[in-house]
């Protein structure tokens, strides 16, 4: 007779601990400063490994780091799926993107009628939202059909790539230029204005009456406007260079945005498009990758399938989810775990924690855990609800200010609740597994180009924890794979839901 199945099948927890890392300790670790005993002791004591959550594994370039998008949608998908930048790089190396019939369209109709073209997006190699080095393939299409005004309005980053480097993405755009033969940079602003997604319309104006109406600082070059704050390259304020004359959007214009990533620049380009259809102006607008934004613009580069994932599985087996995080991570565990599909299926709850004021991560490291917590708990102990989905955002977003000391506090109070977590969990009998969506704040600092070594808030390329808290009968624990990936999740969730894997998914359950 074969020995017990070890592991029973049973209700359980999907907690994501974004930006949870992993990497040896060092000095700027601020998981491994931070004191935790309950994740040291949940990876010690428990079945655990380390997975890929970047590049190639979750559907990225090689050597891209992860991102929160499709860091969740390959948890739900249960199998790696081609990114939006990934299908831009290919339609690059293809020639499709330069090719493409309706930017083709879009070029010949503005230089015919001798009118601009306005590339909008941010401008640096943090391949979260955007990569620079696009801006060549587009460039050289406005090129190819004689577009005569093509304006950049360039996008300062600061938050996925080290700070204060935004002068030097910006000289990096020029020189694109001066190779395609075509554009020059017209304005400049951070993207805590144009790339606001919280709903802060005050910050997304200042976006939108720079790039239309020309409203900004002027500047005599991208130095001065760089050197206008010491808020740091997010918060370059509205400017425009002197050096780009009429620059503002005129009736009968192009917009291009090159962004490929949506759930930061659609705040701002459905803004754009409202304010310019309001003053009269006539403007066909294309994104580089498919949009989230409420009036449709066509996009370059469509998404790839994402269906037949963890929330199909749920459905078709009758069980019930509950998806609980905070704002900035809410999207992530309904949208983006569903495969970008905004479906509410049955049996599906979505408890959303909204801040109280305006958020301030570097004061308030502990953001609004305490309410999410609560839910979770609140949620475990619910005999109707077969999985809990919960997000803990504060690694990641306290991360993302390159405060060391302020990640550390924001680790230490997602440990806190991680094992306020961990017991409503054992008291109701159900599993746990834990997962890292991508790293962060493993890394808190980074080599600038120039060679001096800056905070950085980025994410990282490093593996992620991911322990399995099982449902045992007491004879042995399991043991996972030496290595996994984010693809392996939700055909473990199936199997510790006592369900196989998808016939989509090409993860395999890891015990
Ligand atoms: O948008 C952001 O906050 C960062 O650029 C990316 O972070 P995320 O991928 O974790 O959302
Ligand atoms: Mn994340
Ligand atoms: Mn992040």
């Amino acid at each position: 007779m074969s020995a017990p199945e070890p592991v029973l099948a049973g209700r359980g927890v999907l907690l994501v601990l974004d930006g949870w890392g992993a990497a040896p300790a060092a000095e700027d670790n601020a998981l491994a400063l931070a004191h935790t005993p309950v994740l040291d002791d949940l990876v010690a004591r428990f079945p655990s490994t380390l997975a890929e959550a970047s590049g190639g594994a979750v559907g990225l370039l090689p050597g891209t780091v992860g991102n929160s998008e499709i860091g969740h949608m390959v948890i739900g998908a249960g199998r790696p799926l081609p990114y939006d930048s990934l299908l831009v790089q290919q339609a690059i190396d293809t020639g499709a993107l330069r090719t493409d019939p309706q930017l083709g369209a879009l070029l010949e109709k503005t230089a015919t009628a001798e009118r601009a073209l306005h590339l909008i997006g941010l401008c640096s190699d943090g391949q979260i939202h955007a990569h620079v080095e696009h801006l060549g393939e587009l460039l050289a299409a406005a090129h190819a059909h004689q577009v005569g005004r093509v304006f950049i309005h360039a996008i300062t980053d600061g938050r996925d790539v080290a700070d204060h480097t935004g002068e030097s993405y910006l000289a990096r755009v020029t020189e694109i230029a001066a190779e395609a033969g075509a554009g020059q940079i017209a304005t400049v602003i951070g993207r805590g204005y144009a790339m606001d997604k919280a709903g802060d319309l005050d910050l997304t104006e200042h976006a939108v009456t720079l790039v239309a109406d020309g409203r900004g600082t002027p500047a005599d070059s991208v130095h001065a406007a760089v050197a206008a704050t010491d808020r740091g390259d997010e918060w370059v304020p509205a400017t425009v260079l002197t050096t780009a004359e009429g620059a503002s959007v005129a009736d009968g214009d192009a917009v291009l945005f090159f962004n490929f990533r949506s759930d930061r620049i659609q705040q701002f380009a459905d803004r754009l498009g409202e304010h310019l259809a309001h003053t009269g102006r006539s403007v066909e607008m294309l994104s580089l990758a498919q949009y989230d934004t409420r009036a449709a613009i066509p996009a370059l580069v469509k998404r790839a399938d994402a269906s037949g994932g963890l929330a199909d599985e749920l459905t078709a087996a009758g069980l019930r989810s509950v998806r609980i995080a905070e704002t900035e991570k809410f999207e992530h565990v309904t949208y983006y775990v569903n495969g970008r599909d905004a479906t509410v299926r049955d049996g599906e709850e979505h408890v959303r924690i909204t801040a109280d004021g305006k958020a301030d991560y570097v004061a308030r490291p502990q953001m609004n855990l305490d309410r999410v917590t609560t839910a979770v708990v609140e949620a475990a102990h619910r005999k109707d609800v077969d999985l809990v989905v919960a997000n803990l955002a504060n690694i990641d977003v306290v991360g993302h200010t390159g405060d060391l000391a302020a990640t550390v506090l924001a680790c230490e109070a997602t440990d806190t609740a991680v094992g306020q977590i961990l017991q409503a969990a054992r008291d109701s009998h159900r599993w746990v597994l834990a997962v890292g969506d991508h790293g962060n704040a493993e890394q808190m600092t980074k080599q600038a180009p120039d060679g001096t070594v800056r905070p950085y808030g980025g994410h990282t390329t490093n593996r992620v924890p991911l322990v399995v808290v099982p449902l045992t009968n007491g004879t042995s624990e399991p043991v996972l794979p030496e290595s996994a990936t984010l693809a392996d999740v939700a055909p473990t969730l199936l199997r510790l839901l006592g369900h196989k894997p998808g016939s989509a998914m090409t993860g395999r359950p890891l015990l």
